[in-house]
C-alpha cells in the first residue's frame, strides 16, 4: 500500500505527535525525489532501524546555485511514491515550498570548515542550502534517526557537524554508495546523460579505484592523482572540476593517505557533473 503523502507542517506534525504518543522511534530519509536504488537502500535501512520511516522529497532552490540545473532536476512524483510502496514506508513528506521557506524566511545555516573546498568551492551557497533545508526537515520530522548516502560525502559530513554544532538531538546515519553493475554510482543526474556518453561514465569510478590500488601500494599522492585525472580526461571526461584525496575524519587536505583517507571526485560528462568517492585504507 502507498504511503500518505503529506504536504503541510501541520499535518507532519499531528502524525509525529500520533506518533510520539506510541513512543515510535522515527526515522527520516531526506532526498530530492527522481528515486532510484540508491535512495531505496536508505529508505530500506531506515525501516530496519525504526520504527517509522517518513521520506522527504523536496527538491530545494536553496542549494541549487545553478537556475538551469534546478530548472532540469527531474521530478518524478507518482513514480517514486510506487517506488516506495514495497518497503513500507509509513509517510512521504512532500512539502509546499512555503512550508519549508514562509514568507519573510531570513535564516540560513553556515557551517564553515568542511564545506569549504571540494562541491563547497565549485558550488558557491549549495552547502547553505543544503544545512539550511536539513536543519529544517529534522526539527519538522522530529526524527529520532537521518539516514545520508556515502555517495554525497561532503554533504554527509557537513550534517554529522551542524548535528553536533546545534545538538540536534539526532543520530546520523551514513549508508555505503549503490553502484550500476559497471560501477556508475546511482545518481538522480544520471538519468540526465546523453545517452552517447553513458558507457563512458564509469570511468570515473575505474580511475578512482585504480587511483586507490596505488596509493594503498606506496604510490605518492601527486603521481597517482595525475595518473587518475589524465585516465578521467582521456575516457572522454570534459573537465575534471576537483580529485583529492581527503582525510576520512574531517575532510582536511592529506598529502598521503597515512590515515583512513578518501578520494573524491567530480566531473562533467555531456553536460551533467557527476562526483564519486571511495575510501583509502591508511598506509
Ligand atoms: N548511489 C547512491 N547510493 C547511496 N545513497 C545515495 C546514492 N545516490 C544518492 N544517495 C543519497 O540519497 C539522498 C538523496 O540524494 P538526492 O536526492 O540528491 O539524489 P542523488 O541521486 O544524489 O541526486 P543528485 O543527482 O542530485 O546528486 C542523499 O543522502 C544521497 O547521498
Ligand atoms: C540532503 C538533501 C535532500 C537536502 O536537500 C539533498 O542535498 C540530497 O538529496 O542529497
Ligand atoms: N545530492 C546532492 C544534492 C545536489 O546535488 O544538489
Amino acid at each position: 500500500m502507498s504511503a500518505p503523502i503529506l504536504r503541510s507542517l501541520a499535518e507532519l506534525r499531528a502524525l509525529r505527535a500520533a506518533w510520539r504518543a506510541e513512543g515510535a522511534r522515527v526515522a527520516v530519509v531526506p532526498t530530492m525525489g527522481a528515486l532510484h536504488d540508491g535512495h531505496l537502500s536508505l529508505a530500506a535501512a531506515a525501516k530496519a532501524a525504526a520504527d517509522r520511516v517518513i521520506v522527504t522529497i523536496f527538491v530545494n532552490p536553496r542549494q541549487f546555485n545553478d537556475p538551469g540545473d534546478l530548472a532540469r532536476y527531474p521530478r518524478t512524483e507518482a513514480r517514486d511514491a510506487e517506488k516506495l510502496a514495497p518497503l513500507g514506508v509509513d509517510a512521504i513528506y512532500v512539502p509546499a515550498p512555503d512550508q519549508v521557506y514562509p514568507p519573510g524566511f531570513a535564516t540560513s545555516v553556515s557551517v564553515s570548515g568542511v564545506s569549504e573546498g571540494l562541491c563547497g568551492a565549485h558550488r558557491p551557497g549549495h552547502f547553505d542550502g543544503v544545512a539550511t533545508v536539513v536543519t529544517k526537515l529534522l526539527l519538522q520530522t522530529g526524527a529520532d534517526c537521518a539516514f545520508f548516502g556515502e555517495k554525497d560525502f561532503q554533504q554527509l559530513m557537513v550534517v554529522r557537524r551542524l548535528v553536533r554544532d546545534l545538538d540536534i538531538p539526532v543520530e546520523i546515519v551514513g549508508c555505503p554508495t549503490v553502484r550500476e553493475p559497471d560501477g556508475l554510482a546511482l545518481s538522480s543526474r544520471n538519468a540526465l546523460l546523453p545517452g552517447d556518453v553513458r558507457t563512458t561514465a564509469p570511468a570515473l569510478y575505474q580511475a578512482l579505484v585504480e587511483a586507490r590500488r596505488a596509493l594503498e601500494a606506496g604510490t605518492g599522492a601527486g603521481a597517482a592523482l595525475a595518473t587518475a585525472r589524465a585516465a578521467i580526461l582521456a575516457a572522454g571526461f570534459a573537465e575534471v572540476e576537483y580529485l583529492e584525496l581527503r582525510a576520512a575524519a574531517d575532510l582536511a587536505p592529506l598529502e598521503a593517505p597515512d590515515v583512513p583517507a578518501r578520494l573524491l571526485v567530480a566531473a562533467h560528462l555531456g553536460g551533467v557533473r557527476l562526483i564519486d568517492n571511495i575510501e583509502v585504507a591508511a598506509r
